[in-house]
């Protein structure tokens, strides 16, 4: 099968592997659509995100759907021909976190185009049947691919428990911010707020709907925030820039006794946040990973046409231009490139 894999940073290399056999719990996947996410990016740019180094030659894309073509014996409720979203992190399923339900947080977990872990840019991937979610017909393989950053989106709002009324003011517009912006909504936000320091972000996401949409580089945040919300300031503030300015500036964004979500990755592990300010206004700061148990609430989602995502994609590539599609996905007004894996 063809599989696309990042030899070294900045060179892929079009190889011809053995189509894997699926196990007894196996779902035997042929790949149609994949996400090119930031941290696939960041990999084929560095080599490495932080302690995770690719030491090996390794396959890239976690945000992936496809067609189920054949199931192991152990497996009910699939069958071939039915189109998936793969969940590309797999717990162990016995630790105590998997137990509480916070399986994301399992130490164990095996994230795909994570090192040592091969991701979704090949024509087949087998993956456990429960983390495969059947789509329903309305749902396309494209869409299916990003139920991925949606779940994000989704577990960030859930992480700040954005409720009825709430106004939420997301940091960053890339797919992230977007995508948090709209699960706020979907979860009873009557009021998002968004920043970014890219015009043409901007005006996107106004395109999408948001409230107000804030270009940080020109306008002081808290003035801005203190304007919409007459001085009170948001229910819940959504890092999604990793921008350390922005990670800072959270608590001017934030009402007295409202959460702030950091999500966004930051590129300096300590980043200064002034601790007087959250104890005496009683901030909640809650960091958010990944997700666990959003992608049947994405699909739903998408489903009900609560949410767009296929409007986010800038470029489909085939998986045989896939460098050109890397180059493509680094350009600042990109939001969302993805590699058609059957086009090749
Ligand atoms: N915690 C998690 O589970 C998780 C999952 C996926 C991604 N991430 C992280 O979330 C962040 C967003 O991901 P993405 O794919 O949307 O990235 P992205 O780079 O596409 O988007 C980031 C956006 O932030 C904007 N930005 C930069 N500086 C800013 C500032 N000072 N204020 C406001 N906006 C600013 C950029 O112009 C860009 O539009 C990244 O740091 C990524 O690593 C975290
Ligand atoms: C969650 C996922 O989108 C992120 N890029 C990660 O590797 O953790």
């Amino acid at each position: 099968m063809r599989t696309a894999v990042l030899v070294e940073p900045t060179e892929f290399e079009l190889q011809d592997r053995g189509r894997p056999t699926p196990g007894p719990e196996d779902v035997l996947v042929a790949i149609r659509d994949v996400g090119i996410c930031g941290s696939d990016v960041h990999y084929y740019e560095h080599g490495r995100i932080g302690d995770y180094v690719v030491e090996e030659p390794l396959v890239l894309g976690h945000e992936s759907a496809g067609e189920v073509v054949e199931v192991g014996e152990n497996v009910t409720g699939l069958e071939p021909g039915d189109r998936v979203a793969l969940e590309p992190g797999v717990p162990c399923r016995r630790c105590a976190h998997c137990k509480r339900g916070e399986y994301h947080l399992c130490e164990s977990v095996e994230f795909m185009a994570t090192p040592p872990h091969d991701g979704a840019f090949a024509e087949y991937v087998s993956w456990p049947a429960d983390f495969a979610y059947e789509l329903p017909g309305t749902v396309s393989t494209v869409e299916g691919a990003l139920c991925e950053p949606l779940s994000v989106g989704i577990h960030a709002a859930r992480r700040g428990n954005v409720g009825t009324g709430d106004t939420v003011l997301v940091t960053g517009a890339g797919p992230i911010g977007l995508l948090a912006a709209e699960a706020a909504r979907a979860a009873g936000a009557t009021d998002v707020l968004i920043t970014d320091i890219v015009p043409e972000k901007l005006e996107f996401a106004r395109e999408r709907g948001v409230d107000r949409a804030i270009n940080i580089a020109e306008t002081d945040l808290e003035t801005a925030v203190d304007e919409y919300t007459d001085g009170v300031g948001a229910d819940v503030v959504v890092e999604a820039s990793g921008a350390e300015a922005s990670i800072r500036s959270t608590l001017d964004g934030v009402r007295r006794g409202g959460t702030v979500v950091l999500v966004g990755l930051s590129d300096e592990a300590a980043v200064p946040l002034d601790v007087l300010d959250v104890i005496d206004n009683e901030i909640d700061v809650h960091g958010s990973f990944r997700y666990a148990n959003t992608y049947p609430a994405a699909i739903d989602l998408l489903a009900d046409d609560v949410v767009d995502v296929e409007g986010l994609v800038d470029f489909r590539s085939p998986l045989s231009d896939v460098d050109d599609a890397f180059e493509r996905a680094m350009e600042p007004t990109v939001i969302k490139g993805m590699i058609s894996v059957d086009d090749a």
